[in-house]
């Protein structure tokens, strides 16, 4: 069997099946199938049961070995053929989107049958591409009209996934008549120009647009943009937008003033819905989605990916220049990110230097290695921000420092380690800082999030660590690698 679908194979106990050391040979014994995991230690009584993905029915172990050696585990395009055209499908193959990961292959079903859904999977787990292959299914290049749009909290967040949609967008029609007619993707985000959008809006609405929600509350509010033949709306980072004091209220205007859940389907994604069980009564309640809304929820025992090596150091607040510094010359990350904190409104006021422009100026003084140095942060200007990210994107390798500001969303897959020079304040930011690297998904790469805190930090780190569910390794100076 291929070993990208035994990857994905998933085995739960529910109580185990053999004694312990039988129970340990069964699962060494197959060790290609990475995914395959227990969930149970109680190794003693004889109730074992174990499930395939997208499967209902438990087996007994002997009937699960049986099923793995005849499980075909579908492509991509298996998946999506009868709903996606055969250009898009083959623009997925020309950039190596052959094998769906997890979320793709549980989610894509459900999205095709018209059903409003919630992603709810890992950082890095291809949440983007399994609601555009949805927008492409249902979107139709030859009417002229916003079709689909795309809801995200950022300007990078919305740069990033325009790309990926226009990636895909540039699929080689073989029909001639549809050759003239190509799918359009506008990016309406905070920072553009919005003059220049009104015309385009006007003279030829694109098909799919991907806005920040400010950007995009001016222009309806102006009925300048209209959502009469809108089929898909997707809010992207969806914990987030409702959790944001400036954005949440034009949000839910969004959601069911200016479009009605029953006339679009309707997608919420996001690697951390808290409290789901209530957000999902929320949904049906206010009529943000139909009552029938999905909660496709991958890995739900393991918040965050597995390939991801939590570190802490212990050091004093005047050593943590230092200590960072180290850090980078011992690990030698291919490239990285440095989480600082954002600086407080009294520092501010009190003229004090950012921390980011200390730590900025500090590597650039110290730091010997080849990596660039970059910054991005909120108080930079948009082109400058824009700079930055291109820079990354070049592939010369980098060391980013920044704040939150690039928690959400972004994809630098080639970032190896993330440090957190500052603590994030709450496990949920910890979560998607970490998720900024280990973006590969099909990889056996190891990633590294380190965390250099003071000694009264311990027990907030400790505080996400059981929140999350992972476990973080001291280092000591002599120990780090
Ligand atoms: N089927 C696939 N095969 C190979 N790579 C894939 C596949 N699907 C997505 N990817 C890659 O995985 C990476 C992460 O995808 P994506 O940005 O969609 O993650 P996400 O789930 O939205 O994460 P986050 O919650 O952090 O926003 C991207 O670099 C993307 O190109």
């Amino acid at each position: 069997m291929a070993s990208n679908s035994a990857s994905q194979i998933l085995a739960i106990t529910k109580t185990a099946p053999y004694s312990k050391p039988r129970a340990s040979r069964f699962f060494q014994s197959r060790k290609p199938y990475r995914n395959l995991c227990c969930l149970s230690q109680k190794f003693s009584n004889d109730n074992a049961l174990f499930c395939l993905p997208n499967s209902k029915s438990f087996l007994p172990a002997k009937e699960l070995e049986e099923r793995i050696s005849d499980n075909h585990s579908p492509t991509l395009r298996e998946i999506c053929q009868d709903h996606v055209s055969g250009n898009v499908l083959r623009r997925l193959e020309e950039v190596g989107y052959l094998v769906p990961t997890d979320v793709q292959r549980e989610a894509l079903p459900v999205l095709f049958s018209g059903n409003d859904c919630i992603l709810h999977a890992q950082t890095g787990s291809g949440k983007t591409l399994t609601y555009l292959l949805l927008i492409y299914s249902q979107i139709n290049p030859k009417k002229s009209a916003v079709q689909a749009l795309i809801v995200v909290p950022t300007r990078e967040l919305g740069m990033q996934i325009t790309k990926v949609a226009r990636m895909l967008a540039a699929a080689r029609h073989m029909d001639p008549e549809l050759e003239q007619k190509s799918y359009t993707v506008m990016a309406l985000l905070d920072g553009g120009m919005l003059r220049r959008h009104k015309s385009w809006l006007k003279a030829e609405p694109p098909a799919i647009v991907v806005a920040t929600i400010g950007s995009l509350s001016q222009l309806l509010e102006k009925q300048i943009f209209k959502l009469d033949s809108l089929r898909v709306l997707v809010v992207d980072e969806v914990d987030f937008l409702f959790k944001s004091s400036k954005q949440v209220s034009s949000l839910r205007k969004l959601l069911t003033s200016y479009s009605s859940c029953n006339n679009r389907q309707t997608v919420f994604a996001s690697a951390s819905i808290l409290q789901h069980r209530r957000f999902i009564h929320d949904c049906i309640q206010q009529k943000w989605t139909k009552g029938d809304v999905v909660h496709v929820h991958v890995n739900r025992i393991m918040p965050m990916p597995a390939c991801l090596y939590h570190r802490f150091v212990i050091c004093g607040r005047k050593a943590k220049h230092q200590v960072l510094l180290s850090l980078l010359q011992s690990n030698l990350p291919e490239s990285g990110i440095i989480f600082v904190g954002e600086q407080s409104e009294k520092s501010k006021k009190s003229g004090q230097a950012p921390s980011t422009t200390v730590l900025i100026d500090f590597l650039r003084a110290s730091y010997e290695g080849s990596l660039d140095i970059l910054l991005l942060e909120e108080d930079m200007n948009f082109n400058s921000r824009a700079a930055s990210l291109t820079d990354m994107r070049k592939g010369d390798g980098y060391l980013l420092v920044s704040t939150d500001i690039v928690a959400r969303g972004i994809d630098l897959p080639e970032t190896t380690h993330i440090y957190n020079f500052d603590l994030p304040k709450t496990a949920i930011d910890y979560l998607h800082r970490a998720g900024r690297t280990g973006r590969k998904p099909f990889s056996d790469k190891k990633y590294y999030v380190t965390n250099i805190i003071l000694w009264e930090e311990r027990f907030v780190l400790q505080r996400f660590e059981n929140e999350l569910m992972f476990h973080c390794e001291e280092l000591t100076m002599e120990t780090q690698g």
